[in-house]
């Protein structure tokens, strides 16, 4: 057995790729649209995940966008998805510059979280070792409750 994808269901797409994409830098690798559902899936996997021909299918996320508006409110049993970056600081950076709050700021140069509009949460983890304290990080306040 093997881990294929995660599933999330968005409100809308642009906005969602916007984050998704040109934001946290995930890479759309197939889309399927279905006239009969009245749904479109993009499924996206991180630069450093992308399916090679040769290598076992890469851990994706699956976007789901109903054509047919619903509410979606996430169920307290889903937590985050996590991602591993080179350098925490350099990305939360990039985020805030993009407009992203850092709900979390990664005040211990590890862990930080951030969140999609559709409110699903992501951790951001520092590859290797956590990195030296470092201004303005270790003395950003939280906005979320971690
Ligand atoms: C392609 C494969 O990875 C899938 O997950 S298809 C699963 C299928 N998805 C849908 O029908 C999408 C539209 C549906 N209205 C929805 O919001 O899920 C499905 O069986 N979904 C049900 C589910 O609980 O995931
Ligand atoms: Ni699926």
């Amino acid at each position: 057995m093997r881990y294929l994808h995660t599933m999330v269901r968005v409100t809308d797409v642009d906005q969602s790729l916007d984050f998704y994409c040109n934001k946290l830098g995930l890479m759309e690798t197939r889309r399927i649209e279905s006239e009969q559902g009245r749904f479109t899936l993009i499924f996206l996997a991180a630069p450093g995940d992308q399916p090679g021909a040769a290598e076992k299918a890469a851990p994706l996320m699956e976007l789901t966008y109903n054509w047919d508006p619903e509410e979606y409110s996430g169920g307290r049993n889903f937590g985050h998805l996590a991602y591993e970056v080179d350098d925490i600081y350099a990305t939360c950076q990039a985020l805030m510059d993009k407009g992203v709050t850092i709900n979390r700021p990664p005040r211990d140069g590890r862990m930080a979280f951030v969140k999609s509009p559709d409110n699903i949460s992501f951790e951001l983890l520092q590859k290797g070792e956590s990195k030296a304290p470092a201004e303005p990080w270790s003395s950003m306040p939280n906005t979320g409750t971690w």
